[in-house]
């Protein structure tokens, strides 16, 4: 794949073997599997660096901008010949006069219209008038181009597999014709007649978020629609499907717990299975649970046929039936199930899965003409960014980027490796970075557990919310719908909500920790610019990791360079501190004294560390050229957890051997300032007294004018 270094913004399309558009029946035919993308993956040395090795200097945020900036223990001795002759003396001040950011970029690139040109509105469907105008009175006029071609086939009663990108509406393409095809049954719909439809999701956000759409369009009160994700009181569940479900969306382990101990969940009449975001219900481990699904399905069908209900519903038994070829949703009749497999991306998983659930069935991919294929496409509405720095400097350059974005308003997903990662950010941020102030002699006050909180008032307009696979249903629930409906906010999350969630206003992804697939990439970037919309991702890299850069750039994903200075302007004003490597330095040294005053806040931390050094040991073979343990300073990165002690001292903290560290180091590269719980207390108070008299630990904070 030729690859040309170009400056400017285009459309992407990562696209690994000769595509073919519409493919008829079994054209997908199994195959040996091969490791994705294994012998298409370019080699990193034919592509083009970002930019030149920049000179390092060690000390503070001036290191923020270097993205070569390699001081490394344990590098390898080559690696240290390379970055042996590199000066020193660069600056962030320098660098932002930098000549233009350079970009990577697939010479070949195309994208996936949402919208067909065509303007085909949901009133020019075949389907209930009803339907149509509930759709756009929750603004549902004009079909995306996934829609455009699903629905009709969907409606024929023919199996399909179907690949669009994220965010394209997929849901509503398969929602719109199960609701108007269940409508239009005679005799109508029975609670009693059983569950008709079943949507299969890998998580229960998506179960709750699938469910709501159906229920939003729904507008047939006959129709009954529910979800099953675990987590939830089984008997109320239990409860709900004893009144008789017709559309039923749920997670593959909960479906299958009910399948087998519910009596009351009738699933012999299902007309129609819907595995939604296949890739991920492959990715998750489910392809066992799918595989008992269909079987379960398929005997309870077999059962059914004997069934004296058949015969009172339809006068005869299913046997004598004709089947019919390709079955329909509207015809009630039929014998056959009809099966939607629905996708982002086209793995070599999927088409077997494909392969084992569909019957003849036609493949469907919303890129136009011939050009789809076995691709993964993202939206051409997201712009990509990457900004790198030193590891001691990452967290107060996301605070920073935090601080940036809240002020427009945004509302973003921060990806992280581990639920204690999200949970230790979020108790630092909502507590030390929203709550963080300065008194009137720019001192920092603490937030949490400051003898007096009355002054304190949140420097951030914006609201933190926490999302991963630990917390409990109920919490995960609310927490989603609060984000969802949230003018701005961020979102801390792990990769539970890295696929499907649909969360409409979200402008901006920040990939914290990076993606351990190059597809976990594409699906995390894909919650921002969504139907249409415009949207901003940014991956955090550190210099280890430059290389990632051109290896998105060969799959057709073009970053764009971000500085930290840009960022790191927005702390002076909440540091009350012009010169912002001070104001960087100075919250660091916040976030330690916080951590190292609190014990609950320490070993979240330490966790938090802990966990997330786990992750990074653990990528898989084909990213670990790029995310490798054995090359990163782990020291450095306990810094960036605002831990003050060594990686083994960490160790001992995280496995209970010892509480705490008496004399934790100190980080001297980052810290102006004296330590001690006791000190500093003494400084706040002293300046809250109007004492002049400094530290000169305390010097930076003190200097800057009064304002007039
Ligand atoms: N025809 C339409 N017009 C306007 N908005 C639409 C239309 N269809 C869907 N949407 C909206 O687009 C957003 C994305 O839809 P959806 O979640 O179904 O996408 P998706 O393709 O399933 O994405 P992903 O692969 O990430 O799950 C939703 O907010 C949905 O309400």
């Amino acid at each position: 794949m030729e690859l040309e270094r170009i400056s400017n913004s285009q459309s992407l399309k990562i696209s690994w073997i000769k595509p073919t558009n519409v493919i008829k029946g079994r054209a997908l035919r199994r195959k040996k599997v091969i490791p994705n993308n294994r012998n298409n993956e370019p080699s990193t040395s034919a592509v083009r660096k970002v930019a030149e090795p920049s000179p390092v200097t060690s000390v503070g945020f001036k290191n923020f901008p270097k993205p070569t900036s390699v001081h490394i223990k344990r590098k390898h001795k080559k690696d240290k010949q390379k970055s042996s002759h590199q000066s020193d003396a660069d600056s962030v001040k320098q660098h932002a006069v930098e000549k233009e950011p350079q970009t990577y970029i697939m010479k070949e690139s195309v994208s996936e219209r949402v919208f067909t040109e065509s303007g085909k509105k949901f009133g020019d469907l075949d389907i209930h008038r009803h339907l149509v105008s509930n759709l756009e009175k929750i603004n549902f006029t004009t079909l995306t181009t996934v829609q455009e071609k699903v629905i009709p086939i969907l409606l024929s009663g023919k199996d399909m597999l179907v690949r669009s990108q994220t965010g394209s509406g997929k849901t509503l393409a398969y929602a719109v014709p199960i609701i108007d095809a269940l409508q239009s049954l005679t005799p109508r719909l029975k609670r009693t007649d059983g569950v008709q439809v079943m949507v299969v999701v890998p998580t229960r956000e998506l179960a709750l978020q699938t469910h709501e759409l159906f229920k939003s369009i729904n507008t047939f009160q006959w129709i009954v629609t529910s979800h099953l994700c675990g987590g939830e009181s089984r008997k109320s569940e239990k409860d709900r499907l004893r009144k008789g479900v017709h559309v039923l969306i749920g997670t593959p382990g909960r479906l299958l717990d009910h399948m087998f101990h519910t009596s009351a969940l009738k699933v012999n009449s299902v007309r129609c299975l819907i595995l939604d975001e296949a890739d991920q219900l492959l990715d998750m481990g489910f392809r066992r649970d799918i595989d008992s699904l269909v079987e379960e399905l398929n005997k309870s069908k077999a059962q059914e046929e004997y069934q004296p209900l058949d015969i009172l519903k339809h006068g005869h038994r299913a046997e004598d039936v004709e089947e019919t070829e390709g079955f329909s949703l509207k015809n009630p009749n039929s014998k056959n199930r009809q099966t939607i497999l629905l996708s982002a991306s086209l793995s070599q998983d999927v088409k077997e899965l494909a392969e084992f659930v569909l019957r003849e069935h036609t493949f469907v991919d919303a890129l136009d003409g011939s050009e789809s294929g076995e691709s993964l496409v993202i939206p051409d509405t997201i712009k990509h960014f990457f900004i790198m720095s030193g590891i001691k400097n990452r967290l107060v350059l996301l605070s920073a980027m935090i601080a940036a974005k809240s002020k427009q308003n945004s509302k973003i997903f921060i990806f992280m490796a581990s639920t204690q990662m999200v949970e230790f950010h979020y108790e630092l941020f909502t507590n030390f970075l929203q709550k963080v102030s300065v008194n009137s002699d720019n001192v920092i006050l603490d937030g949490v557990g400051s003898d007096d909180d009355s002054d304190l008032e949140g420097v951030l307009d914006t609201k933190f919310f926490k999302l991963h696979g630990s917390m409990d249903q109920k919490m995960r629930k609310q927490v989603f719908t609060e984000f969802r409906a949230a003018k701005s906010g961020v979102l801390l999350c792990t990769d539970v909500a890295a696929r499907g969630i649909d969360v409409p206003a979200a402008d901006c992804v920040i990939q914290y920790t990076g993606p351990q697939t190059d597809k976990d990439y594409l699906h995390r970037v894909g919650r921002t610019g969504r139907v249409g919309k415009s949207g901003t991702a940014i991956i955090f890299l550190t210099p280890e990791e430059e290389e990632y850069i051109p290896k998105l750039g060969a799959l057709g994903v073009q970053l764009k360079r971000l500085h930290a200075v840009d960022f790191l302007n927005c702390l002076c004003e909440i540091m009350s501190e012009p010169d912002y490597e001070k104001a960087g330095r100075a919250l660091q040294q916040h976030y330690e004294n916080a951590i190292n005053e609190n014990k609950n806040l320490r070993y979240t931390a330490c966790m938090a560390y802990s966990t997330w050094s786990r992750f990074y040991n653990s990528y898989p073979s084909k990213m670990r050229a790029i995310f490798d343990f054995k090359r990163i300073n782990l020291g450095h990165y306990a810094t960036s957890f605002g831990l003050r002690y060594t990686p083994s001292e960490i160790g001992k903290i995280v496995r209970g051997q010892v509480e705490n560290i008496e004399s934790p180091r100190l980080n001297q590269k980052l810290s102006n300032y004296t330590d001690g719980a006791q000190e500093k207390k003494k400084k706040v108070k002293r300046a809250i007294g109007n004492i002049s008299e400094f530290d000169s630990g305390l010097q930076p904070l003190k200097k800057k004018k009064k304002k007039s």
